[in-house]
């Protein structure tokens, strides 16, 4: 399998080169040339199989000339062993049709670890093959960086520097990240907003020299890699409630587009996924264009979901190229207008078929806080703001059908404490693993929202671990 980049300018690669590679370097996101398709009975022979074979399965097209597949396989072993369910990713009825799909067992409470824990395994083996080492930078609003960093810690090949909003994370994530004390890996706090720390982490990888100096990678899911390993779980939901024979809905509440784009990438795979829901909160770019073709960036706002307190959903490029029928050139074009005036040019015809498959929908604070307390009340499931964001989406765009609804449960409700017990009054408890976190020492660095200041703090990081 070759990727090819959304820009077209850049060299195509293969799956451990995209890996390591990150953003292609016309600026553009790596795409497989062509999808993967699955056939009715290919899906049924992935029924009732456990999760880290199944994913095994899906992925190996994915990295197909490049991985083969038993090492895969040992990897994504490796991956889920420690992760604290035994269905690695449990599918949890909440009402009838509704079901959580729970992608928050893994060791920092969020749905990243299904990906970062098997990227880790990733970076681990290409890095030795290949004798290189790297230097991840990763923007966080809060999950992926604790993911990156748990997966990551510890390396003698990778040093880690993580950018997150100064004060913008809840006080459990931000801890998970700066109690880390291991060598490898750093911390920024960036006076800015997700989006600030996004851009800084594209511009270091723009900076050709600076790439190539401090070997980047990334980790966010600018990353195909990412989106790679975010498609099993929605086959497994799948399977378990029918499909191939049955179609189902999923419903994912949504930021930077990277988790949802693996849903429909199942079901550009085939995966009978008839509708896909987007929940967002205040930050409601998504949602503003699939109601009026409206994509402008308004600013970032704090919100009681803050790992999706963003505006510049950077997967949606990769979306946008399909809508566009792979056109790197208009794709290229479309993203430039986009950086420079804030609103994405989006042509009449792609944006209708973008909103014959995606709905959407935006929750207000106050409507997040009455969801957790009906889902508590009414189903005695305890929700955090980001899982109850899709569980209140997927109600407003329930197909009529009745057919089933998978909602992507993203995060534990113990890193959001404080939403989660000015909803229902209980205060979730972290997992005896986590129980000192608020004793253990903290180490960040804060710096300004400025190019040079994250690169120079990049650079003497990489260099006091080079070898
Ligand atoms: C808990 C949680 N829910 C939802 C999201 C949104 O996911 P995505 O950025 O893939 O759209 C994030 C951040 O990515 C998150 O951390
Ligand atoms: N919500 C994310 C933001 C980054 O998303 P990613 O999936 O592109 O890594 C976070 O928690 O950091």
């Amino acid at each position: 399998m070759r990727y090819v980049s959304t820009r077209g300018e850049a060299p195509s690669r293969d799956f451990q080169s995209v890996l390591l590679a990150g953003l292609a370097e016309d600026g553009g996101l790596f795409l497989p040339e062509s999808w993967p398709e699955f056939s009715a009975a290919e899906w049924r022979a992935l029924r009732g199989l456990p999760y880290p074979e199944l994913a095994a399965r899906v992925m190996a097209p994915f990295a197909e000339g490049s991985l083969d597949p038993a090492t895969l396989l040992g990897m994504t072993r490796r991956a889920y062993a420690g992760f604290g369910h035994l269905a690695t990713a449990p599918l949890v009825q909440i009402e009838p049709q509704l079901f959580a799909l729970e992608l928050f067992h893994g060791p920092t409470l969020a749905f990243k670890d299904m990906a970062m824990q098997l990227l880790g395994h990733l970076f681990d083996h290409v890095l030795a093959e290949r004798g290189e080492r790297v230097t991840i930078v990763g923007a966080t609003s809060g999950d992926t960086g604790s993911a990156a960093i748990e997966a990551c810690r510890d390396r003698a090949a990778i040093d880690v520097v993580i950018l997150h909003p100064e004060g913008r994370t809840s006080e459990v994530q931000r801890r998970q990240m700066t109690t880390v004390l291991s060598p490898n890996i750093h911390n920024l706090a960036v006076q800015g907003s997700f989006d600030d720390c996004q851009d800084l982490v594209k511009a270091m990888f723009n900076d050709a020299p600076f790439r190539q100096e401090m070997q980047l990678s990334a980790v966010n899911s600018i990353n195909w890699a990412r989106i790679a390993a975010q498609v099993p779980y929605y086959v497994y939901a799948a399977l378990a409630l029918g499909a191939p024979d049955r179609p189902v809905a999923v419903s994912v509440p949504t930021g930077n587009f990277g988790n949802v784009l693996a849903a429909w990438v199942a079901r550009r795979m085939g995966l009978p996924i008839e509708r896909l829901v987007i929940g967002a909160n205040r930050n409601d770019i998504l949602t503003r264009f699939l109601a009026a073709n409206d994509m402008s960036v308004q600013g970032v706002a704090p919100s009681l979901s803050p790992s999706m307190d963003i505006q510049v959903s950077s997967n949606f490029e990769r979306l946008l190229f399909e809508l566009l029928d792979r056109d790197p050139v208009a794709t290229a074009d479309t993203m430039r207008r986009f950086r420079a005036d804030g609103r994405m040019p989006v042509p009449d015809a792609a944006w209708k078929q973008a909103t014959t498959l995606f709905h959407g929908h935006a929750v207000s604070d106050e409507a997040t806080l009455e969801e957790i307390r009906r889902l508590h009340r009414d189903s005695m499931y305890l929700a955090d703001p980001h899982t109850a964001i899709g569980t209140a989406a997927a109600r407003a765009h329930r197909p009529e059908t009745g057919i089933p609804v998978i909602v992507a449960a993203t995060a534990h409700p113990a890193k959001f404490p404080d939403a989660v017990e000015k909803a229902t009054g209980i205060r979730p408890p972290l997992p005896p693993r986590l129980a000192d976190l608020f004793a253990r020492e903290e180490r960040f660095t804060v710096l300004p929202n400025a190019l040079e200041a994250v690169e120079a703090a990049v650079r003497g990081h990489a260099r006091r671990n080079s070898r």
